[in-house]
């Protein structure tokens, strides 16, 4: 595989920028950082200034596939994801068939090699169908390749079978990423039990519905030791748990969502494009949201992409599905609305979109050192355009943030040493 010489990068440091050139090889970074001289056989790439990084990881998205084609396929997911700067996203299970035996997972993994245009990991549910009773064989899902475990889109309503699947995925070594869920607190809610709900005359969902869950999970990881994730966290209480339950010394690491850190129930309007699970929350959340993400109680930002049909998301907040799409737009909203507005570093951004999830799940992505695989990204950061979803690679059209304006541009995406983006032309 040919060398790359990218020149005359800028990385971040704190909140500077500082100059960098990178050398790639057969997949890996040879070195980074400092002067690069340009001798040698290789392709060069000059930078202009352009800010470089290692490629965005997202640890929780739902391609569709198998069952669900019409929202979203292997393909058209990870094109994406290089869209949006990510070099390796982890798949929701929530599918049909679901990935609960060796077979399914093994035919995701293979379809990659065709369908793929960057590195995707596949989740195993918990419970055999997502069906909430019967455990699925951990240790032999594991070897199969799974990533990790979860019943993402459905909370596990028993505490006892929370605490045997803990105990079992501890021996087998692996981690519960869980949405977090008590169904028999829901009363029927679809938005925020809040402000606007109350205004507008909608069935709230208390932060209690998730908050309990996350008391009685770090409890229990509390008790088995287990390595247990939570997922699209939007409470302040959730974070305040998160926060106690590491300083006990639980192996417990929590995401949350680009929706969740810039929009407030405040911001909902009366269409399916502005519900999700769980909802947007209370500008209190919010806050509190931010402040994980700037203390470290928050590992990491995932953007739960949950492509719908846009038939789906017509039938307004009360019938449509929950969820909306994530990877083409995360980086430039979190750096406009985020970083350049002061409330969190670009160091600190960066981290959370790549060595913050790295670590979670002990991946070699996620940084830009010697030996490490060459996934990289180069970032304009001066560009300013306009969110046109109609212009998106993924089926999915449903976004809130349709029309809003965002300074920052993903330029070019490389893959294990290979241009799978540049300039927002897919190469795969
Ligand atoms: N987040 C959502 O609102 N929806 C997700 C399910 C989930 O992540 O819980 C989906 O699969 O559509
Ligand atoms: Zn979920
Ligand atoms: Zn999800």
């Amino acid at each position: 595989m040919a060398k790359i010489l990218i020149k005359n990068a800028r990385t971040a440091k704190g909140d500077e920028l500082v100059k960098a050139d990178i050398l790639i090889e057969d997949g890996l970074i040879v070195s980074a950082g400092g002067e690069i001289a340009e001798e040698g056989d290789f392709e060069v790439i000059e930078a202009k200034g352009k800010l470089l990084a290692p490629g965005f990881i997202d640890v929780h998205v739902h391609l569709r596939e198998p069952g669900f084609e019409y929202k979203e396929t292997l393909r058209t997911g990870t094109r994406a994801a290089a869209m949006g700067g990510y070099t390796t996203i982890f798949a929701m299970p929530n599918t049909n068939p679901c990935p609960d035996n060796e077979e399914v997972i093994g035919k995701l993994i293979d379809k990659c090699r065709t369908d793929a245009l960057i590195n995707v990991g596949f989740y195993s549910s918990i419970t055999k169908g997502e069906k909430g009773s019967e455990l699925v064989d951990f240790r032999a899902m594991m070897e199969a390749g799974a990533v990790g475990f979860t019943d993402d889109g459905k909370g596990i309503q028993e505490a006892g079978l929370m605490y045997e699947a803990m105990e079992r995925v501890n021996e087998a070594g692996g981690i519960i990423a869980a949405h977090c869920e008590d169904e028999s607190m829901l009363f029927g809610g679809y938005v925020h039990e809040g402000e606007y709900a109350r205004k507008n005359g909608h069935k709230g969902i208390m932060s209690l519905v998730e908050d309990l869950q996350i008391m009685r999970d770090t409890a229990l990881a509390e008790k088995t030791g287990a390595r247990y994730h939570i997922c699209h966290m939007s409470t302040k209480e959730g974070v305040e748990i998160l926060r106690r339950s590491k300083a006990k010394g639980a192996r417990v690491t929590g995401e949350a969502s680009p929706h969740h850190l810039l929009l407030t129930d405040m911001d909902l309007k009366e269409h399916g494009n502005w519900k999700m699970n769980p909802p947007l929350r209370s500008s209190e959340d919010r806050k509190a949201l931010i402040k994980g993400v700037k203390d470290g109680t928050i590992d990491c930002i995932a953007t739960d992409h949950a492509p719908h049909g846009a038939e789906e998301k017509e039938r307004g907040l009360e019938k449509s599905p929950f969820g909306i799409v994530g990877l083409e737009t995360a980086f430039p909203l979190l750096y406009t609305n985020l970083v350049l507005k002061g409330e969190v570093t670009l160091e600190r951004l960066l981290y959370l979109m790549t060595e913050g999830p790295s670590k979670v799940f002990g991946l070699k992505q996620g940084v830009l050192s010697p030996g490490a695989p060459a996934d990289l990204v180069l970032i304009d950061l001066e560009d300013e355009w306009t969110i046109d979803s109609e212009k998106f690679e993924s089926k999915g059209k449903n976004t809130p943030f349709d029309g809003w304006t965002v300074t920052s541009r993903i330029d070019t995406v490389i893959c294990g040493g290979k241009i799978v983006n540049i300039g927002g032309n897919l190469n795969g």
